[in-house]
């Protein structure tokens, strides 16, 4: 039976926001249910979980977009939230540039805009139609009008859908220095498990119901994690071992010595593909890089152009 869901009173501390047994039920069935979980300030929590699990439902419920059928949601006095949905909706007949797509959902200057594309790599596209970006254009636009909010919680669902491997790096790459440079929390879901471990506290693993949770490393152990994710859990301890470099925005190599080159070092820790499978750089990596500098409508991922557009539009909410 769904209870009313509790008036917010700030959480204590600096907790951002705070789900304590929060569910949501749709005809008559629980979408997602029992959930606890709370963001501090600097924070990454990361929601995994299969196709279904309710990631998208918990992240709603967080941001506010929906309201828990049971248990409560708490969020902090005056929160600010930046909110990158997984979808959007939006009408693609209509000419749309990247600056009004920005302040579609808030007020925001031209300078506040121009510098949150700058952070997120594309002041160059300010102009540009919304439709004719690349699907990773389109996802840094995204992130840059969340980010332009200089929110205190930022809520990313999946938010290098459709970006190719390099520019996805580079993405995840962004959000953890937005996080380092603002102290902002950030509650993300993601399906790229080995990515996100670097850059993630806390790992809460979504099935229905919150299956498990830790560190990365505590989670990418526990027997639930191996049940629902098989192989992949194998190939994410290689990863977060080998992981020695950051593939920045414009798409050159920081080491962990801090240098920064055009191309990985021979030595550099291997990187995996989407199947996992590490790939040998100057092949196919060198390949992502030239294409990322030169031709970024030409990326090996730009067959996700189109499926990104449709799957995502703009949300008032956000
Ligand atoms: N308004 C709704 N009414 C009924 N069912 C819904 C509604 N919204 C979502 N669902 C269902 O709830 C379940 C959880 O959806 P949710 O989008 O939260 O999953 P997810 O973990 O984000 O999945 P994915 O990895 O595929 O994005 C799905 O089975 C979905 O079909």
């Amino acid at each position: 039976m769904a209870m009313s869901n509790r008036v917010a009173t700030a959480p204590g501390g600096d907790q951002l926001v705070s789900l304590n047994g929060a569910g949501i039920r749709r005809d008559g069935r629980w979408l997602v249910r029992g959930v606890d979980l709370s963001i501090i300030r600097g924070e990454v929590v990361t929601l995994i979980g299969p196709n279904g699990a309710g990631k998208s439902t918990t992240a709603k419920m967080a941001v506010g977009v929906l309201k828990a059928d049971e248990g409560s949601v708490v969020r902090k006095n005056g929160l600010r939230i930046g909110y990158v949905p997984q979808k959007l909706s939006i009408d693609w007949t209509m000419p749309l540039s990247v600056r009004r797509l920005m302040r579609l959902t808030s007020p925001l200057d031209n300078k506040d805009i121009l510098s949150a594309l700058e952070a997120t790599g594309i002041p160059h596209l300010i102009d540009a139609e919304v439709r004719h970006l690349s699907g990773g254009e389109f996802q840094r636009a995204l992130l840059a009008r969340a980010i332009a909010r200089k929110p205190d919680l930022l809520v990313l669902d999946e938010p290098v859908q459709g970006v190719d491997f390099a520019g996805e790096a580079a993405l995840y790459a962004l959000i953890r220095e937005i996080r380092h440079s603002t102290g902002c929390g950030i509650l993300m879901i993601s399906h790229d498990l080995h990515m996100v471990m670097a850059g993630t506290d806390t790992v809460i693993c979504l099935n229905g119901h919150v299956c498990c949770r830790g560190t990365p490393e505590t989670v990418s152990q526990s027997a639930d994690y191996a049940k629902l994710f098989g192989g992949a859990s194998q190939q994410l301890a290689v990863y977060s071992h080998h992981h020695d470099h950051t593939h920045l925005p414009d798409g050159r190599v920081q080491h962990k010595d801090g240098s920064v080159t055009d191309h990985c070092h021979p030595d550099d820790g291997h990187h995996h593909d989407h199947n996992g499978h590490a790939h040998s750089h100057g092949e196919d990596h060198h390949h992502d890089h030239d294409h990322h500098h030169d031709h970024p409508h030409e990326h090996a991922g730009h067959h996700h152009h189109a499926d990104a557009h449709e799957k995502t539009g703009v949300n008032s909410r956000a």
